[in-house]
């Protein structure tokens, strides 16, 4: 077994800040588990439309309101605390912090090195 906390990764490049968040990447590609997890500060007032071409995330709300709007469909879904959305078919959608920072727990597979940064249509790199 092994032990990792946030504090650790707040000092490594898999401390990732953009204009809208912060996330904390506490596991990684290198530790071999075929899945990255993620601590995510989504900043207040901010919106982004992101499509993990390349990636599955799963995100679970921890803190905060805000919404998701699943772009094909316009559908739009509340977020709070004990609130996953699932994007299971690569989905563009747009993440709204309306109300107040948003914190998510975000498992990505395949898993993140660590540095990756959003390209301009809201996607990671595919791995290697
Ligand atoms: C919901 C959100 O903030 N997405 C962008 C960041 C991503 N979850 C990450 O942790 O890299």
């Amino acid at each position: 077994m092994f032990v990792k906390k946030l504090s650790d990764t707040l000092i490594t490049p898999a401390h990732v800040t953009g204009d809208a968040f912060e996330s904390r990447r506490i596991l990684l590609a290198a530790d071999g588990l075929g899945y990255s997890f993620h601590d995510t500060v989504v900043k207040k007032g901010s919106t982004q439309r992101l499509e993990y071409k390349n990636h599955i995330e799963a995100n679970y709300c921890i803190e905060g309101e805000g919404e998701v709007e699943e772009v094909s469909t316009g559908q739009v879904w509340p977020l709070r605390p004990g609130t996953m959305y699932v994007l299971d078919q690569h989905d563009a959608h747009i993440i709204r912090a309306t109300q107040s920072d948003l914190r998510f727990i975000c498992i990505f597979t395949p898993a993140l090195s660590g540095e990756e940064t959003h390209d301009a249509s809201g996607s990671y790199a595919p791995p290697g």
